[in-house]
């Protein structure tokens, strides 16, 4: 499922460790879900919320929702066992914190095998600075701005423009594309806040980025609206691939929609923009 056509507008953390939330998720319309051992699972919870969330995953019931797992990196004591009974438990992928390099990716492989993807944060300045090698790697077929992370190590405020991470979530989107994999954007911490939370998803669809990663399910909707292609959208994509095929008819290589040039790479465009709409409608569909 975890796949670069499966829609990732919405992208829940759920803590491995809340039995409540991991049952919750079942019903929610999210696209995806990030089960957590790492950041949201204290210290003294982290083995048994690693056997709670193999239960979870064996008992299934998501459905079409991608399920990501996201371990303890693989220098603390608890990330090797994470690795180990988790990709038992047959996810889509397993997500890996604190990556900085390519080696930190096969080190994970080692121990996961050639098959199940990875997908890496991106939450350290080596990360960013890594960033084309990293989405390169084989087995890495996701990509997770970590926000929080970047802006403690960058020493960087905290503002509403994220002008201060701008230059690490524009890599992490570059790469993504270079690599033709999923980038998500991070996550919004005022997890009550609609407005703040709406205006930051337009920011990180505007980035181009596939979704946003979520903390709370009232943040799901807003971000599935923001990240789905829009009517007008649809409607004008629809429109240049109909005049641009009948320009191509009378042997002409270029169209005119709303009194702009449509050329081939227009048409590539589109087509994504309706591609993406078609997943999102398979998504919703049983
Ligand atoms: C933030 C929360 C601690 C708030 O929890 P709570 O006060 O319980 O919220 P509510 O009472 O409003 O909850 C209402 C119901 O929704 C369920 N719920 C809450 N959160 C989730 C969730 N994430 N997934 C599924 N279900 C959820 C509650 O169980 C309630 O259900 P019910 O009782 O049936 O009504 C909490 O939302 C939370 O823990 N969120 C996840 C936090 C997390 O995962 N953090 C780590 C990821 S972010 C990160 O690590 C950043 C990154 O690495 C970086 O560096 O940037
Ligand atoms: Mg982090």
């Amino acid at each position: 499922m975890a796949s670069p056509s499966h829609p990732y507008r919405s992208v829940l953390y759920i803590p491995g460790s809340k039995q409540r939330a991991l049952d919750k998720a079942r019903d929610l319309p999210t696209d995806a879900i990030i089960f957590d051992l790492e950041d949201a699972v204290a210290p003294d919870a982290k083995a048994e919320a690693r056997e709670t969330l193999v239960a979870a995953l064996r008992h299934g019931g998501y459905g079409k929702r991608a399920r990501i797992v996201r371990i303890n990196a693989l220098t603390t004591e608890w990330g090797l066992e994470d690795a180990r009974a988790l990709c038992e438990a047959g996810p889509d992928a397993i997500l890996l914190p604190k990556v900085n390099t390519q080696s930190d990716i096969d080190n994970l492989t080692e121990v996961i095998g050639p098959d199940l993807p990875v997908w890496t944060m991106m939450e350290t300045p080596v990360s960013v600075f890594n960033a084309r090698e990293i989405a390169a790697h084989r087995q890495v077929t996701g990509l997770v701005a970590g926000t929080n992370d970047l802006t403690k190590d960058l020493g960087c405020r905290v503002r509403a423009d994220r002008l201060p991470l701008m230059a690490a979530l524009q890599m992490i989107v570059m790469a993504a594309r270079a690599a033709r994999i999923v980038a998500v954007d991070g996550v919004y911490n005022r997890f009550r806040d609609g407005d703040g939370l709406k205006a930051e998803c337009e920011q990180g669809r505007d980035l181009g980025f596939d979704g946003k990663t979520l903390i709370h399910p009232a943040q799901i909707e807003i971000s599935n609206t923001a990240f789905a292609p829009t009517n007008s959208e649809i409607e004008l994509a629809e429109r240049q691939i109909a005049a641009y095929e009948e320009s191509r008819a009378s042997g002409q290589g270029i169209a005119v929609v709303d009194g702009q040039i449509v050329e081939n790479l227009h048409i590539v465009a589109a087509q994504r923009i309706l591609d993406r709409a078609q997943a999102i409608r398979d998504m919703a569909a049983e």
